[in-house]
């Protein structure tokens, strides 16, 4: 039986942000960011749900009925179908941040690579660069943002504790890879989500150019 839902949400707000999150899933799947079925979205439907892909859906395909409703524990509500396996990851900051409307993550190459070049560090530094001004709060290229890199595991709790243990230690979140795995990155709606996440797929993808050219 689905879980019905216990806290009245507006079907017309769940279907626009359906309707939101297939869209850019299709063009993002397109560059190739959402090989093979990965990668996930949701967006905050309201103070208690949250509209998420349903789980190893082919992202270039993805229609509205490929996503459905969880609550801000991640629990299916009015569905049968499984949830995103990552979407305790995405409910965590629904929960963190009232202001966070949209989590994207997705699996380009620039992703991944850079997932493991930097996942020793556990974190990759981003100074100098003139895109760093596309991320909500950087104002000059003359700044540094630190992306963290979270060991990967299939163990969600396990990744939501390295998530709070970074903010625990009072530094700022704007969004972070898992080795070998990918990006997340959100924000106050889906196009400043997507801006965020287009500006550092692109200064990864520099940072490993600097890298190629400088052997
Ligand atoms: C085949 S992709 C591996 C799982 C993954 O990392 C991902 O992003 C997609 O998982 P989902 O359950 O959201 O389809
Ligand atoms: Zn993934």
């Amino acid at each position: 039986m689905p879980r019905a839902p216990t806290q009245a949400f507006s079907m017309s707000d769940f279907s626009s942000c359906a309707q939101a999150i297939a869209e850019h899933a299709r063009e993002l799947a397109a560059r190739g960011w959402m090989p093979a079925t990965s990668g996930n979205f949701s967006m905050r439907v309201d103070d208690g749900h949250a509209a998420i892909t349903i789980s190893g859906r082919d992202k270039s395909r993805l229609g509205p009925d490929d996503v459905m409703l969880v609550d801000l524990q991640g629990r299916p509500v009015g569905s049968t179908a499984r949830p995103s396996a990552e979407t305790g990851l995405h409910t965590q900051l629904y929960r963190l941040w009232p202001q966070v409307n949209a989590v994207l993550h997705t699996h380009s190459r620039a992703q991944s690579v850079a997932s493991r070049l930097f996942a020793r560090e556990g974190v990759v530094r981003l100074a100098g660069w003139e895109l760093q001004k596309a991320i909500t709060g950087f104002h000059s290229h003359d700044s540094v943002l630190e992306i963290p890199v979270f060991p990967n595991t299939q163990h969600m709790p396990e990744l939501e504790s390295r998530v709070a243990a970074w903010l625990d230690d009072g530094r700022p979140l704007h969004a972070y890879l898992i080795d070998g795995h990918g990006l997340y990155a959100w924000g106050r709606d889906m196009a400043e989500a997507r801006r965020h996440l287009e500006a550092l797929d692109f200064l990864l993808g520099c940072e490993l150019d600097l890298r190629r050219l400088s052997t």
